[in-house]
């Protein structure tokens, strides 16, 4: 809620909210620039003895990342070293704070122990890191100009898979996926950087980034749905539902219906346009950082695909990508991430 200029108190929609974490990411960035005039990264300033601990500690978090995500970690080696473990790095922190309420322990999980994690967070912001992985994103934080807001809306995310299991309409839903998605587009940019060639304003960027988090979130959602619903979760929105002639009843029943068919084609509809609008925004990214973000972009928009194929049976069959088209998949996000901000057709992100 915000006060207007007559002290009535305006509702803001989620997008209007998770806007405004942009515009504050964009312009700690831009602050940075201005102060710093580029973005190198910041020299090393550890105590003597610590160096090799901090690089130990970023080599576990690459081990981490490899063992879980290995394709994205093979895009990263394509990064300069500096911005590769700064990613992986946060990679970690965003695969254990998922772990918190998803892992092995996530039923002993309470409000309380994510206020610890949340504390903990703050403390490493601060300099003050518990572990050796947080030493990792302590390091990170301190030489990228990565704001904590989205780090702390990841963890309201997870507060909010633990209180709420539905989703009265698209409004709330975008405002989950946010945060434990869109949150990681914008902590990865500032670290992958921007083309020093783009045109497009920062806000054109951080929105785009935003886009893929919550395109992926939702591609999650879709394919997840069986599981989700065996879980007693539904993660669509309930009113969109309703107006397709459907309950949470048909979801538990798991039968593909036309009227399920319908209900599908324009949530993956609704997915694709954000995927589309992360699109616009890849090409901006500093050369090296464009193909892992393509190759990911480029697969998971495929698992879509893959529900449309299953006749859109996401109650039994989980949608995936085979080898063989991820394989393709690859070689043609190199040849997009080739494309740079000068050599592509003028786009809506450039400035005017
Ligand atoms: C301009 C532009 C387009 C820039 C690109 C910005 C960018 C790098 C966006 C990344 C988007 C992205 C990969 C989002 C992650 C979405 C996701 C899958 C979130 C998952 C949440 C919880 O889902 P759920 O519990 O339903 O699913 P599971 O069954 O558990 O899978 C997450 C699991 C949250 C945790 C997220 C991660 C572990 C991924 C973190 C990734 C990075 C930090 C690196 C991102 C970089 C690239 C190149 C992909
Ligand atoms: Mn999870």
């Amino acid at each position: 809620m915000v006060a207007s200029n007559a002290g009535e108190m305006a509702v803001l929609s989620s997008e209007e909210m998770v806007y405004n974490v942009v515009l504050r990411q964009a312009a700690l960035v831009k602050k940075e620039l201005k102060s710093r005039g580029d973005l190198d990264v910041k020299p090393d300033v550890v105590l003597p003895g610590t160096l090799n601990l901090l690089s130990e500690a970023y080599d576990r978090c690459g081990e981490v990342c490899a063992e879980y995500a290995k394709t994205f970690y093979l895009g990263t080696l394509l990064m300069t070293p500096e911005r590769r473990r700064a990613i992986w790095a946060i990679y970690v922190w965003c695969r254990r704070t998922d772990e918190l309420v998803d892992g092995p322990n996530a039923s002993h999980i309470t409000p309380t122990a994510l206020d610890r994690w949340e504390a903990r967070l703050e403390d490493l912001f601060q300099g003050r890191p518990f572990d050796m992985m947080d030493a990792a994103l302590a390091d990170t934080v301190g030489k990228f100009p990565v704001d904590i807001q989205p780090f702390k809306d990841m963890i309201e995310g997870m507060r909010m898979d633990l209180r709420k299991s539905r989703y009265q309409n698209f409004d709330e839903l975008y405002l989950y996926c946010y945060y434990v998605a869109g949150t990681v587009g914008l902590m990865s940019v500032p670290v992958m950087g921007i083309a020093p060639e783009s045109q497009a304003s920062m806000e054109s960027v951080y929105n785009a980034a935003l886009a893929l988090g919550i395109a992926n979130q939702l591609t999650n959602i879709l394919r997840d749905v069986g599981e989700d619903a065996r879980r007693g979760r539904v993660y669509l929105p309930q009113d969109e539902l309703v107006l397709a002639g459907l309950s949470d009843d048909d979801i538990f029943a798991g039968k593909v219906t036309d009227k399920w068919r319908s209900f599908m084609k324009n949530q993956i509809k609704r997915a694709r346009m954000f995927f589309d609008e992360a699109e616009k925004g890849v090409t901006e990214l500093s050369a090296a950082s464009r193909w892992p973000v393509w190759a990911s972009l480029l697969l998971y928009r495929q698992i879509l695909d893959e529900i449309e194929a299953n006749d859109y049976n996401n109650f039994t069959k989980r949608a995936y990508v085979r080898k063989t088209k991820k394989i393709v998949a690859l070689p043609v996000a190199y040849a997009k991430s080739l494309i740079s901000p000068t050599s592509r057709e003028p786009s809506l992100l450039e400035k005017t």
